[in-house]
């Protein structure tokens, strides 16, 4: 269970004075989240989620918030955030920044088939392009500055082989990062960690995209690439299918087709998304938080990802 801060009732009708929602009824902690502490909550207006940042602060959250009020207004399918009476988005609860934004229905669809990876190509498209007029500017906090802080910090943790795995795809993500095509592939605010339990479908309708807690600006490729990576693959081996790959990203084109260098650009990417949760995984594993309870991810899943795109190109990014 992963609620580090704990909320009652009590707590929650205090802080619903202050929201235009009504009384405060009902306030479940939701366990499956790692990164925050998170809630259900039900006033007299309908049924929410309260989430505790645990890790951003007050200064970086209104990206998140206001790029989902963006989004939203702009028909991409996510949790509206609800303003408080003063206008805010984010207000303090506990001492930490905290949120409520609208629940979206359905469950996550973690047995993806190609008609879901289309539903999540053509939204995560749509989202790109509505994010192209949104003013505020912040980095992947996960991106390519983070890899370089936290390699050294994981190192001394792995054994030889995956020793040398971590840093000779360093060095190749840093080449490429460099080179002319990667510099002139789109940009602007993406998702990040648009994984299978981000995402809400009734059946085969998608209802939302959630999480934003990793969003940032950086390459859409990279953003089409950590979702394959986690949407398209045999869960088992990371092995890519090639059904669903095709559905998600002839989807994904057919809203925003994809350019020249983003095509050359498609097998380091794939690359680079396997690498940042790898990394990710591994820090989580061995430079743990304080937390009530808390269940790391399994790095290795990400190193068989890792190694199986070094291994077999995946398929292109136009048929
Ligand atoms: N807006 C929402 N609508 C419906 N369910 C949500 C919403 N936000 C979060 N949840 C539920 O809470 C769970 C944990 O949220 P998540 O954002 O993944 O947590 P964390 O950021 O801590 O990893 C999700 O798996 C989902 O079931
Ligand atoms: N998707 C990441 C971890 C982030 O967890 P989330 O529950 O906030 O999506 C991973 O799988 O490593």
């Amino acid at each position: 269970m992963a609620v580090f801060t704990a909320v009652t009732l009590d707590d929650l009708t205090l802080l619903l004075k202050k929201f235009p929602l009504g009384n405060a009824i009902n306030i479940k902690g939701i366990s499956s989240g790692i990164e925050n502490s998170n809630f259900f909550i039900d006033t007299e207006r309908g049924e929410y989620v309260l989430t505790i940042f645990e890790n951003l602060s007050f200064a970086q959250l209104p990206f998140y918030l206001q790029l989902m009020r963006h989004l939203a207004d702009r028909g991409v399918l996510v949790p509206a955030p609800v303003p408080d009476e003063a206008g805010e988005l984010v207000v303090p609860l506990h001492g930490k920044p905290a949120a409520i934004v609208s629940k979206l229905e359905g469950g996550s669809q973690m047995a993806p088939q190609p008609v879901h990876c289309a539903a999540v190509g053509a939204m995560q498209a749509k989202m790109h392009l509505a994010g192209r007029d949104f003013a505020l500017q912040q980095p992947n906090l996960r991106g390519l500055d983070w890899w370089n802080d936290t390699t050294p910090l994981v190192l001394p943790f792995l054994d030889e082989h995956n020793a040398h795995l971590l840093r000779a795809e360093m060095h190749f993500q840093s080449a490429f990062a460099a080179c002319d095509h990667y510099h002139r592939l789109g940009r602007g605010p993406i998702h990040a960690d648009l994984f299978r339990n981000n995402v809400m479908f009734v059946g085969e309708r998608l209802t939302g995209f959630f999480d934003f807690y990793f969003a940032g600006c950086d390459t859409w490729l990279f953003d089409v690439a950590v979702t394959v990576n986690d949407w398209c693959i045999d869960v088992a081996t990371g092995v890519l299918d090639a059904a669903r790959v095709r559905a998600l990203v002839d989807a994904y084109h057919a809203v925003r087709p994809f350019t020249a260098d983003e095509q050359a650009a498609w097998q380091p990417m794939l690359r680079a998304a396997a690498l940042r949760f790898w990394l990710s995984r591994l820090y989580d594993l061995y430079v743990p938080r304080e937390a009530e309870m808390l269940t790391p991810h399994d790095p290795t899943h990400f190193e068989r990802i890792l190694r199986e795109r070094i291994a077999t190109p995946a398929p292109g990014l136009i048929a």
